[in-house]
């Protein structure tokens, strides 16, 4: 792992978040992206090495709708930047994490991405991003 990518938190409204963080943090998002394959709609805001995506769900089986319809608004994940996911996923299967998607699948901003399951991480959802 060489940094934490991003901080992602749950949004019900990404038009009042993206004022609010522009407010708390300063500087407004420096884009929107919508990854239909996981029902979410971001927007990334630059902080230092590290960012902070928004995420609001496209549609009811969004895992972002799941989310905040069972605990609320808030931080939904912390994401990794790795230089070779495919290594990675191989390092943490064999240190017995639980692995969701072992093929690396399309992520936002430009990411190939792994997602591990918050059981085998101490409640932490965790994702893996490797730049495209
Ligand atoms: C890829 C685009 C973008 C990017 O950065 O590029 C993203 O980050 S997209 C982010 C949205 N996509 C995902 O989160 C994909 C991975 N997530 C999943 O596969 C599911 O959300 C999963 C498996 C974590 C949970 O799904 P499930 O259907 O099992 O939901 P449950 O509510 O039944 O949860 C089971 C169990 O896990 C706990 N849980 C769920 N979500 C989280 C979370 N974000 N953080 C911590 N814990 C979580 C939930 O509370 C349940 O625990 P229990 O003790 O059984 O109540
Ligand atoms: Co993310």
């Amino acid at each position: 792992m060489r940094k934490i990518e991003h901080l992602g938190i749950a949004v019900a409204d990404l038009e009042k978040s993206n004022a609010l963080f522009k407010k708390l943090l300063g500087s407004a998002h420096y884009k929107e992206e919508t990854v239909e394959g996981e029902g979410v709609k971001t927007s990334f805001f630059q902080i230092g090495e590290t960012k902070i995506e928004l995420l609001e769900a496209t549609r009811e089986d969004s895992p972002i709708a799941k989310f905040i319809s069972k605990k609320s608004e808030g931080i939904h994940h912390i994401a990794f930047d790795v230089q070779d996911i495919y290594a990675e996923v191989e390092r943490l299967k064999n240190e017995g994490f639980e692995i969701l998607n072992e093929t690396p699948k399309e992520g936002a901003d430009n990411k190939l991405v792994v997602f591990l399951h918050p059981r085998s991480t101490n409640g932490v959802l965790v994702e893996l991003c490797q730049e495209r």
